[in-house]
């Protein structure tokens, strides 16, 4: 069964095609073949590659620049991801839809729910709120995974920067007021498949129809986050790197980002039957995918 899925570049589209798997044949595709500013590009791919779904993992994700690019994000992230929801339902396909912890004002005591109210306190997370009602509008047949601080070995994350600035410092600044679940984007494709399989075996039901909150298990804070990479990258002969643990306020930044971003994930392990790994787990698994040499420039797999 073949998988369209969208953002070629991205972390979580070329995580998907790491993956082995019997069942299902990821193709993605990026710009310019496919842009999702661009109706006729979405009709002309779908049509070429005759899903039997679509996974919708592109996405304008630059937190600080979408302050003063809320249009070019709300482009992307809500006209263009409600594009993709349209075409499929247009085929008769369902749709996968990836949004995001940063939907969420972050003044909860615990961890969110999706019957929570969304309350987003960024350009970046307005677009991608937008993004979900878009999506869900314009494709009943979908789902909708929020997941949250996604790394690995491709393309800019947090791990990747925290690597870098380990290259030529002895001690990194990282807010230690700020919680949420650091999440291995392969880990990300596993749970993508496990909704896969399941609307494979009932594609016409729409019991797994909905918003699932999807992240690793655990918590931390991106201080605690750092500190367990520097742990892991020290561990395969990196030099040692100490974390100095500052407040939101001593790192300003344009957008503002929740304090408490940690989400269930009850309902998705009850409609798909899986479970993400815990955090930890994952970023020592990165950290060797690195060392092994996934996610260099020319590598392309
Ligand atoms: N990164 C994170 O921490 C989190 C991400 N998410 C969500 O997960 C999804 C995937 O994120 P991630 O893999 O990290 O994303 P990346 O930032 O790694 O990749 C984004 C991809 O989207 C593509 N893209 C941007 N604009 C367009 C466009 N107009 N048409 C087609 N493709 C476009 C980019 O292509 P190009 O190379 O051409 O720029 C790139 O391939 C997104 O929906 C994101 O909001 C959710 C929570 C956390
Ligand atoms: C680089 C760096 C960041 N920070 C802080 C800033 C911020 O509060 C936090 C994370 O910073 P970043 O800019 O790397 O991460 P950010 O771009 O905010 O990451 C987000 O991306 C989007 C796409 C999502 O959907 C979110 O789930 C989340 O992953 O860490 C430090 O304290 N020290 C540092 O050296
Ligand atoms: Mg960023």
């Amino acid at each position: 069964m073949r998988v369209l899925v969208t953002g070629q570049t991205g972390q979580i589209a070329r995580s998907m095609g790491e993956l082995q798997t019997p069942l299902f044949d990821f193709v993605s595709v990026g710009r310019p073949i496919l842009d999702l500013t661009d109706r006729a590009s979405l009709e002309a791919a779908f049509a070429d590659i005759e899903p039997f779904a679509v996974v919708n993992a592109a996405a304008y994700t630059a937190v600080d620049k979408a302050e003063t690019e809320e249009a070019a994000a709300f482009a992307v992230n809500c006209e263009g991801a409600g594009a993709v929801a349209a075409v499929a339902r247009g085929r008769g396909i369902p749709i996968i839809h990836l949004s995001t912890d940063y939907v969420f004002a972050g003044d909860k005591a615990g961890p969110y729910v999706e019957a929570d109210k969304p309350d987003p306190q960024s350009a970046y997370g307005r677009s991608k709120l937008a993004g979900e009602q878009a999506v869900a509008a314009a494709n009943p047949a979908h789902v909708i995974l929020r997941t949250a601080w996604v790394y690995s070995p491709f393309g800019s994350n947090f791990l990747k920067t925290m690597l870098r600035l380990a290259e030529d410092r002895d001690v990194v600044r990282v807010v230690g007021d700020q919680q949420g679940t650091p999440t291995y984007a392969l880990d990300i494709a596993e749970g993508i498949s496990a909704v896969l399989r399941r609307i494979a075996e009932d594609p016409a039901g729409s019991e797994w129809r909905g918003t699932y909150h999807m992240v690793a298990e655990g918590e931390a804070t991106w201080a605690e986050f750092a500190e367990t990479i520097f742990a892991e990258a020290e561990k395969t002969g990196q030099a040692a790197t100490r974390v100095e643990v500052i407040s939101t306020e001593e790192y300003p930044t344009p957008a503002k980002r929740p304090a408490n971003s940690r989400m269930a994930t009850n309902a998705f392990r009850k409609q798909f039957g899986h479970q993400l790994p815990a955090w930890q787990a994952g970023v020592e698994r990165c950290i060797t995918a690195i060392n092994s040499g996934l996610g260099v420039m020319g590598r392309t797999s």
